[in-house]
């Protein structure tokens, strides 16, 4: 994964999402398909963006059963996506069963898309965690202890927010991808989110892939605030 800017594509129908989509006539982007577009479009969604040429994230968050995320999931390889995920919170089993069932659900000669777990989602704040999730340690150490369990199970990858990203990279290593939603300009609104981070420091603390929603989406001129975040997001790498 080549450090992707992924724009989320938070519409609720495919007119908004080509509406916005055509502004970007000279460029091939990374999008992600989210629970809002998904379920009003369908699957055919996703046939009609990978048309024009756009890589894509779905992120439908499975989690439910190892047999039924082993189901869903070879369905969902047959769309031909870039990136899917699960929760890391359905355990390894369930993660397992999620590689397996993309795998039997890959065409022959194709690659299977990558898969990532969600740790804690990044409008979860460690007080928050503690007290409706009861889990007695530091968010840290929980994004942590879910990403091993991850890793065991043979996950490319998790989301995660950019704070917790050079903890993983030293007990996990700089191979296991980092997908971080909750990225925000200094000038935007933080809205729901609770753990943000600039695309500048997303890219200090060495994230593969940063998703960005509404900050592009919503603003008044959404291919000037793509072209600010990515220029952010490319800096200067080391
Ligand atoms: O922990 C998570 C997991 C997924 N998301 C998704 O990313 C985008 C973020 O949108 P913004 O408008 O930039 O806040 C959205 O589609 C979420 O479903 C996340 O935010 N955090």
């Amino acid at each position: 994964m080549n450090h992707p800017l992924i724009v989320a594509l938070d519409f609720s129908n495919k007119n908004e999402v080509f509406q916005f989509i055509d502004q970007f006539q000279d460029e091939r982007l990374f999008v992600k398909v989210g629970m809002e577009l998904f379920y009003q479009e369908g699957p055919q969604i996703i046939q009609e963006i990978k048309d024009k040429e756009h890589q894509i994230f779905l992120d439908l968050k499975l989690h439910d059963i190892p047999n039924t995320v082993y189901s869903a999931m070879k369905g969902l390889a047959k769309l031909g996506c870039d990136l899917v995920n699960v929760h890391a919170a359905g355990g390894k089993d369930m993660m397992m069963a999620a590689l397996e069932g993309l795998e039997a659900g890959t065409k022959a000669g194709e690659v299977r898309p990558s898969c990532i777990a969600v740790t804690q989602l990044t409008s979860t704040s460690e007080q928050q965690m503690r007290s409706e999730q009861l889990i007695e340690a530091t968010l840290q150490e929980s994004v942590l202890h879910y990403s091993l369990i991850a890793q065991e199970a043979g996950i490319d990858g998790v989301v995660c927010s950019s704070h917790e990203v050079k903890i993983l990279h030293h007990h996990l290593g700089k191979e296991f991808l980092t997908v971080t939603p909750g990225i925000r300009l200094n000038s935007d609104l933080v809205q729901d989110q609770k753990r943000v981070a600039t695309p500048d420091e997303a890219r200090e603390a060495g994230v593969s892939a940063i998703v960005v929603g509404r900050g592009i989406t919503k603003a008044e001129d959404p291919y000037a605030s793509y072209q600010a975040y990515k220029q952010a997001w490319e800096g200067v790498r080391i």
